[in-house]
């Protein structure tokens, strides 16, 4: 392990290496630490760009980029110290969801774009731009990592690089830079909106046949046809096979995709994306990092296992059990000579931010150091950083902001349920809610409502909710699950929690040998009229309960037949201790609560698109 950092637990391993979750032990902060592996460290060419890459990238410093804290090197280990990101990559999003919608494409690769050209201004190419090194978090805003991390594919003579989004010249001569990692960029646009990349290829065993992949980069027409009206000059430029022709840099394609996309889909388009993508990444939410983990322990790591529900939540892939074991250390990494410390996770003070438009900015690294100690640098004492610096990322919300520190489920039956919220300030949190159902024991879970309030006023909230299960015929199972984040994201990541409930039981079949007809019986099934959030007693039963990922009262459910009865309304208040403010109630309902998908006051933003909306043939095409 990097010296004055604990390993958590492993998050996954790629062709580059391995990366943890981890805290750093002076503050308790959660990082991201990746281990290269061993190819990459052989590799000498490799490692003097590579090092020589991290000094300037320490130094970016942009909401679009995941932060690199520090490098450090010894003779047995190379690893990476970076930014946590509470997310998913792009390549599961696409994987669980198929392709997204074209806002929400486009959104993504704005945000690579700037993410790019702040890189190749300090002379830096990432050479691996594809949708594994994109990260999507719930608030639905995106951040490019692994810089200049790239692997030689296994066939001799291939340059490094993935295949399916290499540009021509990378192929024959083997240049890579800015213009590649445009091309790169403008794949990835193809991907979302596509599902699949420009080029396939594929053997009898379904693997690449990357000479053929190699000839259509050279030579195949961009299929532009099979993309969205808006998209098809982003992409015929994008990918031109010249790079003369491409975009002259990562910052024009951003300013023409933006002009495109305010044409093609309106001004607010990327609010739109950007919402398409929170509500798609938060259907994942069970595989963000934090969410098997809790909050950041104040001083080193809490020993426990997550309390989480029997399989993970997800849509449109399998339920996979939730296996999640902690390991608490790793190996360590014996400091000596050659040892580069570079500057250490920034510590920061967590003030509400003051508006919403910016992302928060980062307060430059500390100068670089190289030392042969693995002892902290003195800039290490400071408070804590948030686990995860809060990207305000909240299109369209013009009040002033709380910073959230936890938003808790603290009860949930399947009917009702009650959520907790606790903010550093009075300003406005965005409560946003959905509700899922998963009938059967496989499956995938659908979103059937969302719905959002606005707190505001005060610093502690709790708030009711109640949800109508729909029926659970007789003999079945449903998964009834709420899922709670907040804008600003919460220091704890969005909250889960599934109950399972239980149709009544089925009717005996009529005996053959009956002469008259039995005497009437109740149907034991509630009939679809029956008013919801009350459940007869032997409606739908609640058999199971999942606790949310972390802090707070696990919720329990149980079956609750008064349970729902009540409007939501809200709220307690924590008592400020200042003699507590004049304002009203603290939760505004800024919309009523309707199906997922339906335009329904405030609460449905405009093209706000439900899951089904971003499955294939749900797309707007210019
Ligand atoms: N800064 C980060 N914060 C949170 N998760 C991360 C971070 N960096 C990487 N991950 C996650 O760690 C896992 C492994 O990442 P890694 O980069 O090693 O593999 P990869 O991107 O899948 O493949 P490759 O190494 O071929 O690029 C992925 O699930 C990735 O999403």
């Amino acid at each position: 392990m990097v010296p004055g950092y604990r390993e958590v637990r492993q998050l996954g391993a790629g062709r580059t290496g391995r990366v943890f979750l981890a805290t750093y032990q002076e503050t308790g902060a959660y990082v991201a630490i990746k281990y290269l592996n061993a190819t990459l460290r052989r590799d000498t060419e490799f490692m003097d760009r590579f090092r020589s890459d991290t000094h300037r990238l320490v130094e970016i410093d942009s909401p679009d980029v995941v932060r690199l804290y520090e490098y450090v090197e010894t003779a047995t280990r190379a690893a990476l110290v970076m930014e946590l990101v509470d997310g998913v990559s792009l390549r599961t999003l696409l994987a669980e969801h198929g392709r997204i919608a074209p806002e929400a494409a486009l959104a993504v690769v704005k945000s690579t774009l700037l993410a790019l050209a702040a890189a190749h201004e300090r002379g830096v190419a990432h050479r691996d731009v594809t949708p594994g090194n994109i990260l999507v978090q719930a608030d639905g805003t995106t951040q490019l990592t692994d810089f200049g991390v790239v692997v030689h594919a296994e066939e001799p003579g291939v340059p490094a690089g993935s295949p399916p989004y290499m540009a021509p010249e990378l192929w024959t001569q083997g240049r890579d830079g800015p213009p590649a990692d445009v091309y790169a960029a403008a794949c990835v646009l193809f991907e979302a909106v596509r599902g699949r990349p420009p080029y396939r290829t594929e053997n009898g065993d379904g693997e690449q046949d990357v000479p053929a992949l190699r000839d259509k980069h050279l030579v195949e027409p961009v299929p532009v046809e099979v993309a969205p009206d808006t998209l098809r000059d982003l992409l015929r430029r994008g990918m031109a096979k010249d790079p003369a022709v491409r975009y002259a840099s990562a910052r024009q394609f951003a300013a023409e995709l933006e002009e495109d996309a305010a044409a093609g889909y309106g001004p607010d388009w990327e609010k739109r994306g950007r919402r398409h993508l929170a509500e798609l990444a938060t259907l994942l939410a069970l595989r963000f990092p934090l969410a098997r983990t809790g909050p950041a322990p104040s001083n080193g790591l809490r020993s426990r296992l997550p309390r989480l529900p029997p399989q993970l939540w997800v849509a449109g892939g399998a339920v996979v059990a939730a296996v999640v074991a902690i390991l608490v250390s790793g190996g360590g990494v014996p400091p000596g000579p050659g040892t580069i410390l570079l500057p250490p996770p920034e510590v920061r003070d967590e003030p509400a931010p003051a508006t919403t438009s910016p992302a928060p900015t980062r307060s430059s690294p500390a100068p670089r150091r190289t030392a042969a100690s693995p002892s902290p640098p003195a800039t290490r004492t400071a408070a804590p950083p948030s686990p995860r610096p809060t990207r305000s990322g909240q299109p369209g919300t013009s009040a002033p902001i709380a910073s959230v520190r936890a938003a808790t489920i603290l009860r949930w039956n399947g009917t009702a349920g009650t959520i907790g919220v606790s903010a550093d300030g009075t300003g406005a949190v965005r409560l946003r809610i959905a509700y899922t159902r998963r009938d059967g024991d496989g499956g995938a879970a659908r979103t059937v409502r969302q719905e959002s309030r606005t707190l505001r006023g005060r610093t502690s909230y709790t708030s009711a909710v109640t949800h109508d299960p729909g029926r659970v015929p007789c003999g079945e199972l449903a998964h009834v699950g709420i899922l709670v984040m907040t804008e600003p994201a919460a220091g704890n990541g969005p909250q889960v929690s599934e109950v399972a409930l239980t149709g009544p039981d089925c009717p005996a079949p009529p005996t053959p040998t009956a002469t008259r007809p039995a005497p009437p019986t109740t149907d034991p099934s509630p009939s679809p009229s029956t008013p919801p959030a009350t459940p007869p007693s032997n409606g739908p039963e609640a058999r199971s309960s999942a606790g949310p990922p972390a802090g707070g009262p696990e919720a329990r459910s149980s079956p609750d037949p008064k349970a729902g009865l009540s409007t939501p309304t809200l709220l307690t208040d924590s008592p400020e201790p200042s003699g507590g403010s004049p304002e009203p109630a603290g939760e505004a309902f800024d919309g009523s609560q309707g199906p997922a998908g339906e335009s329904s006051g405030g609460v449905q933003e405009p093209g706000f698109a439900s899951p089904a909306d971003a499955r294939p043939g749900a797309e707007r095409s210019g």
